[in-house]
């Protein structure tokens, strides 16, 4: 199982400093949705120049023109995209015709989707993304009583290639990998973490 580092920062410095902490410990280095917001596309360039042998997971979660917001990442660098799975099938399409025209990948975010989920996995995975992310958002997360489980039922049960989002951490990522997930994406256990590196470091070594 591959791992994903969530560079939920809001500034490119933070962000290539936090990159440059864990690197070598991620299979995937992703923009988070705020600092796409806050530094825009010249981040995901700056990022791509900064580690050009990780894969560049830009999270869009767009919602909206599909093409035309995952062509403008992919024009910057990207090499994944996300689109939010509850999005119109056209966006969603969109963003996949993008995808095949710069030859990179676009993975559809199933966050809020909460009812019916399964069934609309494998709806978009028959658009034509490359797979999809079970995610707890950090709303959905803050709320008492949150649990990863009901995101692991899912995947084990969609038939359908998925990753894993929503508070991943090392107590919770052995059983992400057992349930079958291609990529555990980790934010908050890794830039929260006292040692960043020797979080990234650890989990990378429970994922295996
Ligand atoms: O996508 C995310 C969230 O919606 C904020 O943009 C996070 O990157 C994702 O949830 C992973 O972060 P953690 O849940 O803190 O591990």
């Amino acid at each position: 199982m591959r791992l994903q580092v969530a560079l939920d920062v809001v500034d490119l410095g933070s962000a290539l400093g936090l990159a440059r902490r864990v690197a070598e410990f991620v299979d995937i280095l992703e923009l988070g949705t705020p600092l796409v917001k806050a530094a825009g596309m010249g981040a995901v360039s700056a990022v791509k120049a900064a580690h050009p042998d990780k894969v560049v997971f830009v999270d869009l979660k767009t919602a909206d023109a599909g093409e035309l917001e995952a062509g403008l990442a992919f024009e910057a660098g990207a090499d994944v995209v996300t689109v939010m799975g509850v999005a119109d099938d056209d966006t969603v399409r969109g963003a996949v015709a993008a995808g095949r025209k710069y030859g990179k990948e676009v993975v559809a975010d199933m966050i809020a989707v909460t009812e019916g989920r399964v069934a609309r996995m494998r709806e978009v995975a028959k658009l034509g993304v490359s797979f999809v992310e079970i995610h707890a958002g950090l709303d959905e997360q803050a709320r008492p009583g949150y649990s990863i489980d009901r995101l692991l039922a899912d995947g084990r049960e969609a038939g359908v290639a998925f990753s894993i989002a929503g508070g991943v951490k090392a107590a919770t990522i052995g059983a992400v990998r057992d349930a079958g997930a291609s990529v555990a994406v980790v934010g908050g256990g890794i830039y929260n973490a006292p040692d960043p590196a020797a979080a990234a470091k650890e989990l990378k070594k429970l994922a295996a």
